[in-house]
């Protein structure tokens, strides 16, 4: 049977890709070094794919930020400002990623959205008057150029028309349907140069299809099929979908000219109900049965049990998405044989394709007695008295006391904070020295002592600092985390840790998401020390920072064996007994981060309560509930598309809740209004994906905004985001700007009222 993969992690095994780009960015190395060093990733990896017995080789899905920006810059879908700047197309493309400030002008970034339900980011393409699409990029086809030359056809990827118009931005009354007849040319021009160039196969990826569809949404998806299909040629034309299952459009799929329907059998819960009601002999089924998204070994026997059940007569087996969303390898890393052997990163999932194929064609049975092995048996001893805990929780248990109206009113009378309270998400800038001192420690280079003088050393210099310009709320800075996840796991019991696991979170960032092994329990206290210390170093009040059981467990690799509520209600437990012990050494104010709650929305509605919210809301409240009604309880959440769910999160019922707002225009604002929103809020005054430095006339603007929709006493001035991936003079500059800014509004309100 043969094999097809969807994407590759394009990072590098050793995130070379990382390096050579922010070099570049630093002009460490020139243009031309970062383009060699990308083929010659490009060219490796298409080499592992061929030499593990891959089929369907996939190209294109490269990029240098995203390949979203990608598909948008293909078609020419550049906002005007943009298009107008005198740099290079690398340059350009990177301002677009990033925002540009510089001598050829001042340009914001895009805006930066989750892709789908993963912690992977992408650019959102912004239409407006002036859109006018058509192809004038040649990536998509110097890539499948490149890997021919090398003696591999590969299958293109790209971005498919109704995903990219469901994932973009419409200005100016445009709207998705004012582009169908571009949207098809531009298409048909890609296909006929593929044809030109020899190409087999072109992968369409369609994601979107996988969320609710409106009969609107389907109209439009087959008016442009319908059209752009006739125009293929001989290139054959695979609809690839994931990270969920097709049913709002499986029956139009199956009418479509389409050459081969590749579906999602892992997070499609409806997958094979639906291709067991009928699949057509014609079309190819990729099925996507190895998932893209987990670290587990696949379990052999379910997954032939379940291809034997695919009616249809072609059949190429495949990974359930991208492979972008695991680590490179298990090889280098150092985990015992017997854990190892459960672990399965992307370069062994390719390898249970091959293994599985060879299983069905009937070559390898003992393959399939030795797979079995990994399950069963107890893999881990479970946690007992821990489960009993679980169980025993009360309705009380999740509910906190007195109810917030009151809260808010002691609160305001303990904190005495002015009017716009000015603050920040939590991290200072993770500098090269901070993070190579973080790397001598590991490598015993440095003992504990000396590491902890330099962490205690930062941390007064960024306390003084904040005091000097006016910070209402302080915080420590975050120095001695690598990650505000992956310290967390570091200090719990139930967790491991690859040494070299990164996957891709956006552009030239990754994380390396720890794993959950067994059941979760604290030892020990995790973040007094330095809460304390940096407590101690100011009269100002300086905020606990811990990030929230949903988070932590959203961006771990979680266990299969047990479900995720029950995982993330031992996270929450742990959680809980931190709080409490920050509460009892003296930090008044704690910040919860609950930076991923939005991320794992079910993407159909008819989940998000059943599925999610109806425990992962609970288990946020859980970690709180026990705390003094003058403890001030803070969260943040990164992404700010929670409109529809705004009183899920003022049901999370923190004092303070800050997001990101600032890339997105602060359209949240309307819908806080409408829906009373009660908790306090710091919608994010300016972006921190971007180096630019925002002006004091910016930010004025973006609190005069806010204080248009939410009453003043509730709003909060900070920016989007931790400050950990900036610079230090930026940093400085850009809060210089907010509270010189908050100061001037502050005063505009007091002028108002004389
Ligand atoms: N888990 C997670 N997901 C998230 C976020 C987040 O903060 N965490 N934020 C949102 C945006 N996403 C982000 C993802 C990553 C980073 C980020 O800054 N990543 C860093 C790595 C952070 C880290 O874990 N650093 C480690 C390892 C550092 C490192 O690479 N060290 C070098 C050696 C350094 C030396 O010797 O000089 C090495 O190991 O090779 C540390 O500080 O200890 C990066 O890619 O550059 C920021 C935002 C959404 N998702
Ligand atoms: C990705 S959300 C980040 C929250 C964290 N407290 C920080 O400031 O970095
Ligand atoms: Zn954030």
């Amino acid at each position: 049977m043969a094999t097809s993969v969807i994407g590759f992690p394009r990072i590098g095994e050793n995130r070379e890709l990382k390096f050579s780009t922010e070099k570049y960015f630093h002009n460490e190395i020139t243009q031309k070094e970062l383009f060699t060093r990308a083929a010659e990733l490009r060219l490796k990896h298409w080499k592992l794919l061929q030499e593990a017995g891959v089929d369907y080789i996939p190209s294109n899905d490269f990029s240098f930020y995203d390949t979203t920006l990608d598909t948008a810059l293909l078609f020419n879908i550049i906002p005007q400002k943009a298009a107008e700047l005198k740099l290079s197309p690398l340059d350009k493309y990177f301002a677009l990623a990033r925002g540009y400030q510089g001598e050829k002008g001042d340009l914001k970034a895009l805006p930066m959205k989750k892709w789908f339900n993963t912690n992977y980011h992408y650019l959102v393409p912004q239409f407006d008057k002036t859109t006018r699409i058509k192809l004038v990029g040649n990536k998509i086809f110097t890539e499948f150029k490149e890997a021919l030359t090398a003696g591999i056809k590969t299958r293109p990827v790209l971005v498919g028309p109704y995903t990219l118009l469901n994932l973009s931005e419409f200005a100016n009354g445009t709207k998705p349907e004012d582009f169908i007849s571009q949207i098809i040319e531009a298409y048909t021009a890609v296909f006929s140069q593929l044809n030109q160039l020899g190409a087999s196969w072109l992968q369409l990826d369609e994601p979107s299809l996988v969320k609710d569809m409106s009969p609107q949404d389907r109209a439009l998806f087959n008016k442009i099929y319908t059209a752009l299909l006739t125009k293929k040629g001989s290139l054959k034309v695979l609809l690839q979908t994931y990270f969920g299952d097709v049913r709002d459009n499986y029956t139009d799929l199956i009418k479509l000219d389409f050459d081969g329907l590749g579906l999602d059998f892992i997070e499609g819960r409806k997958t094979l109900e639906l291709v067991k009601n009928g699949f057509p002999d014609e079309k190819v089924l990729f099925a996507g049965i190895v998932n893209g998204k987990n670290i587990w070994h696949n379990n052999y026997q379910q997954t032939l049990a379940t291809v034997k059940q695919l009616p249809a007569t072609k059949i190429v087996l495949s990974t359930s998405c991208s492979l972008l969303h695991v680590p490179f390898s298990v090889a280098n890393e150092n985990f015992s044989p017997e854990v190892k052997a459960h672990f399965s990163f992307a370069k062994e999932k390719i390898a249970e394709l091959g293994e599985l194929s060879s299983i069905l064609d009937g070559q390898a049975d003992k393959l399939l007695a030795k797979n079995q092995k990994l399950f069963t048996g107890n893999r881990i001893k479970s946690n007992k008295k821990l489960k009993e805990k679980i169980a025993g929780l009360t309705e009380e248990a999740f509910v906190r006391t007195p109810a917030f109206a009151q809260r808010e009113v002691l609160q305001k009378k303990e904190f005495k904070l002015p009017l716009l309270p000015t603050t920040t998400i939590g991290s200072f800038p993770q500098t090269r020295v901070v993070k190579k001192m973080r790397a001598r420690l590991k490598r015993h280079e440095l003992d504990q002592k000396e590491y902890d003088i330099f962490i205690a050393g930062k941390i007064n210099e960024w306390i003084k600092w904040q005091e000097d310009i006016g910070l209402d709320v302080l915080v420590h800075g975050e120095f001695e985390r690598n990650d505000m996840v992956e310290y967390f796991g570091q200090n719990l019991s139930g967790y491991l840790f690859s040494k070299n696991g990164w996957v891709q979170s956006y552009g030239t960032r990754g994380v390396k998401p720890p794993i959950i092994w067994g059941d979760v329990t604290r030892q020990k206290p995790i973040t007094i020390k330095w809460s304390k210390y940096a407590q101690e170093q100011t009269n100002k009040v300086v905020k606990g920072m811990l990030t929230g059981p949903v988070t932590i467990l959203n961006w771990s690799f979680p266990r299969e064996d047990i479900s995720v509520r029950e995982s993330t209600l031992q996270i929450a437990l742990a959680i809980q007994d931190e709080v409490l012990d920050l509460e009892a050494n003296g930090i008044r104010v704690i910040q919860i981060d609950e930076a991923a709650l939005r991320e794992k929305l079910p993407l159909r509605k008819s989940d998000w309560y059943s599925e999610y919210l109806d425990w992962a809301i609970p288990a946020f409240r859980l970690v709180h509930s026990q705390v003094k009604p003058e403890t001030q309880i803070h969260t943040h959440m990164c992404y700010s598309e929670f409109t529809d769910i705004i009183p899920a999160i003022d049901n999370m019922d923190a004092d303070v809740i800050s997001f990101e707002a600032s890339r997105s225009n602060l359209e949240i604002l309307d819908e806080l209004q409408a829906k009373n929103f009660q908790t306090e809020v710091g919608p994010g005054v300016y972006d921190i994906h971007s180096p630019r430095v925002p002006s004091v006339e910016e930010i004025k603007d973006a609190i005069r905004k806010i204080l248009q929709k939410v009453p003043k006493q509730k709003v909060w001035v900070n920016p989007d985001c931790g400050l950990k991936t900036r610079g230090e003079n930026e940093t400085r500059a850009s809060l210089e700007n907010l509270t010189s800014a908050t100061k001037e509004v502050r005063k505009e309100l007091e002028d108002g009222e004389n």
